[in-house]
């Protein structure tokens, strides 16, 4: 059974706070909204550390990146980098063109397959990736094997399930370091990490020809580039940081944004009456055209309640990345000490039924007059984690997803493959750090056809 859900189990047990130890590290399970305000509001000054995750420490460059930075100056200064230079509404608003010629690009690409049965899971992923590469790098390299053997995207998977599969060592120090070695963990760790590595090199290499800072269009490589000539704030920036921070977007940014897109449509699939509505809003307030653009989706009210449901019920991120207790304080009448973990099961607190009505239930319209968001402010929803380690990519996370969803969903009606009943869509998952669903999801496009008012929605 996954972690997610072999923890809501034990919260079903034992409640919604609950110590544990995890090998030889004591582990504090928070599984209600309640709690997750204690750790992540009142008592975030105590929690917001990570732990030491081993196996992250190569690709993060001894953990100079933001996400499992330690707390303190360093951290701070990296965060505030990455808010204000990389992932500001500003900045996220100069990739939209980047963001609507690549969701065109995917359009397209289903179009001339429509009616047959289209791999979404591979467009998904091909498109995030593709986007994630543009912003970050300028260009993308999907599709191309790099000058190492793989592609990119595959390096980057390898990466996470790698290092999903060596968290064992952190709290197994010692036989989790013997298994490391034995099963070939480590040197597949090194390999993978080698590759990216060069790849990152190169980028920068490519990127430090001073004709470039003359360009007006500039990707983070070049953003972060300009951060190390200013040197801002007093962290001594150098390449391995900029290398950290590239790692960090790709590994933050990637399987999240992708995985959410992917469960939204067989949640769809499975809730026609949800799909035509969603349809019908998007259609009646964009009109005929090619494609939605940026603009239009300030209107598309319904479409955010969809992608708040989708959230809900299927956080990328299940369990927040671990944090770290500090120092010893008291919640609830009990003790924690310091170097205890905190694992924030935000799959169970979606599902709470002291919190949502029907929570198995795929209901958007519960969003409707309700300010519940998913910023860090309510603690009943946190698929984007709260506090001073909440994520900061939810701009960007978000313009991608709804713009993705509401092109595919305007531009084509959805069929499942023949045979296949919506019962039978199934829906297992599969992953660590980010849930994923577990086999590929493939789903008939049938183009739009405006002249006809024949509804053919599943
Ligand atoms: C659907 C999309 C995404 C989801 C669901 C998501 C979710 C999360 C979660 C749950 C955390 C941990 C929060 C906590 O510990 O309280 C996190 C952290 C983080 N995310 Fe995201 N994320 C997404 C997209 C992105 C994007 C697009 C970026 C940047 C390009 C990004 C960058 C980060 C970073 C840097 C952190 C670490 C923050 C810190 O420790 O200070 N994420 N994200």
């Amino acid at each position: 059974m996954l972690p997610h859900r072999s923890l809501w189990q034990l919260s079903q047990k034992h409640g919604p706070i609950m110590l544990f130890h995890l090998g030889s590290v004591p582990a504090l399970l928070i599984s209600s909204g309640n709690m997750a305000r204690e750790i992540l509001k009142t008592h975030d000054h105590v929690f917001c550390t990570r732990p030491v995750l081993e196996g992250f420490r190569k690709h993060l460059y001894d953990f100079k990146d933001v996400a499992l930075a330690p707390y303190g100056e360093y951290w701070r200064q990296m965060r505030k980098t990455s808010v204000l230079e990389l992932l500001s509404t500003k900045r996220v608003q100069s990739f939209q063109s980047v963001r609507v010629q690549e969701v065109e690009h995917m359009i397209n690409s289903i179009s001339v397959k429509a009616s047959c049965v289209v791999n979404l899971t591979e467009k998904l992923n091909n498109l995030i990736h593709t986007i994630i590469q543009r912003i970050v790098l300028g260009v993308s390299y999907e599709g191309k094997k790099t000058d190492y053997g793989g592609n990119f995207a595959e390096l980057i998977h390898g990466a996470i399930s790698l290092m999903a599969a060596s968290t064992v060592v952190s709290y197994t120090p010692y036989i989790g370091g013997i298994i490391a070695l034995f099963t070939g963990l480590q040197t597949k760790l090194e390999k993978n990490f080698n590759e990216l590595d060069k790849l990152l090199q190169q980028a920068i290499d490519e990127h430090s020809d001073p004709e470039r800072q003359t360009q007006e269009h500039k990707d983070i490589v070049d953003v972060l580039l300009r951060v190390e000539s200013d040197q801002l704030g007093e962290i001594g920036f150098r390449k391995d940081h900029i290398k950290a921070i590239l790692m960090d977007m790709y590994l933050d940014a990637t399987e999240t944004t992708t995985e959410t897109l992917v469960w939204a449509m067989p949640e769809l699939a499975k809730n026609p009456r949800v799909m035509k509505k969603v349809q019908d809003e998007v259609r009646r307030c964009v009109g005929k055209k090619k494609k939605v653009d940026g603009k239009d989706l300030d209107q598309l009210h319904y479409l955010t309640m969809v992608m708040k449901e989708v959230l809900r019920l299927h956080p990328p991120g299940a369990i927040l990345l671990p944090r770290e207790c500090m120092s010893h304080c008291n919640i609830y009448g009990y003790d924690i000490y310091p170097k205890t973990w905190v694992i924030v099961n935000v799959w169970t607190i979606g599902r709470d039924p002291d919190s949502w009505k029907d929570p198995e239930v795929f209901f958007p319209e519960r969003f409707i007059d309700c300010l519940i968001d998913f910023r860090g402010q309510d603690f009943d929803f946190l698929p984007f984690g709260a506090g001073r380690r909440g994520c900061p990519g939810i701009s960007m996370g978000t313009a991608i997803m709804e713009l993705a969803l509401a092109n595919l969903i305007y531009c084509f009606n959805w069929e499942l493959p023949l045979g296949l009943k919506i019962e039978d869509l199934e829906m297992d998952e599969t992953g660590i750090f980010v849930i994923k669903k577990k086999s590929a999801l493939r789903l008939v496009p049938i183009k739009y056809d405006w002249g006809s008012s024949k509804e053919n929605f599943f």
